[in-house]
């Protein structure tokens, strides 16, 4: 039998030219990316080197200019119940408990009402919210809303979360228990996972690779496997594995960062 993991998501010469006021900007320029089932990839890269707009032609949310994405072998042509959002924003629906934000995910499910409840309290239980179930998100810390929106992104059982700063607006210690959190439930529910943010530290304790894009036009610099075993808890970013990639990956990041302010002193 092959070993040979399976590419989940196949990104295929994926470039993307916008128009801002008449004129063509290239956002993303020839991607090629092959991402295994259960994968977890970090994206990391300068402001505006194309992050978000490669994670949303994943999701379906745009579309590419040249090139194409396949998912299980079969081309992306919009967005999908196979694919999960999480956003920076919490994008709750405030006048919903936290089990109606969670439950409003299935409601275009087939299941039945018992079968939906009874994912709905697993998800509840497996981020954590138990006991806040009939919260509302005004109630709720930040973290916590983020946890709503990762049980409402995998509560339909999304085969891929697609996840574009989800942490950045939250402080340092939260976002190390949401971390370590998100990596449990990844663990526990086998799902492939895209990660776009702009905290080094938080890409290389996550995944399993670290793609580091270019700038102006965002294209693949570098694409690092992390080499560190798993579990992982918060201890790991002191190991010295862990600040040889860190500095590999800064190292990187300013590269592109001086370029791009080159180009814009011209
Ligand atoms: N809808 C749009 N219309 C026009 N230009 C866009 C649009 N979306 C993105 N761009 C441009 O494409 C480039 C890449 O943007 P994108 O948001 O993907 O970068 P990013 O790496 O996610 O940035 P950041 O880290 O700041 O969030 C930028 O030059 C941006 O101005």
């Amino acid at each position: 039998m092959s070993t040979a993991l399976k590419t989940k998501v196949a990104i295929d010469g994926v470039g993307k030219i916008f128009q801002v006021d008449g004129s063509p900007v290239t956002a993303i320029e020839r991607i090629d990316l092959d991402i295994k089932e259960n994968e977890f990839v970090s994206i990391v890269g300068t402001s505006g080197c194309g992050k978000s707009t490669l994670l949303n032609i994943v999701g379906g949310l745009d579309e590419p200019t040249s090139g194409e994405i396949r998912i299980d072998g079969a081309r992306v042509l919009g967005p999908g119940r196979n694919r999960g959002f999480v956003f920076q924003s919490y994008s709750l629906f405030e006048w919903m408990t936290v089990k109606g934000n969670i439950r409003f995910a299935l409601e275009k499910s087939a299941l039945g009402k018992a079968e939906k409840d009874e994912l709905v309290s697993h998800f509840v239980q497996a981020v954590g919210l138990s006991g806040f179930e009939n919260a509302y998100p005004q109630q709720l810390s930040g973290g916590m809303r983020q946890r709503v929106a990762i049980a409402r992104a995998l509560v339909y059982k999304p085969s891929i979360l697609l996840m574009d700063e989800p942490f950045g607006a939250l402080d340092a210690q939260t976002r190390g228990m949401m971390q370590e959190l998100l990596l449990k439930v990844w663990e526990d529910h086998k799902v492939t996972v895209l990660f776009v943010t702009h905290d080094v530290d938080e890409a290389i304790f996550l995944a399993d690779r670290v793609i580091v894009l270019a700038s102006r036009p965002g294209k693949v610099k570098k694409d690092l496997t992390i080499k560190l075993p798993r579990p992982r808890s918060f201890e790991l970013v002191t190991d010295p594995q862990f600040t040889v990639y860190k500095r590999e990956i800064l190292t990187d990041i300013r590269e592109e960062t001086l370029k791009v302010m080159a180009l814009d002193r011209k």
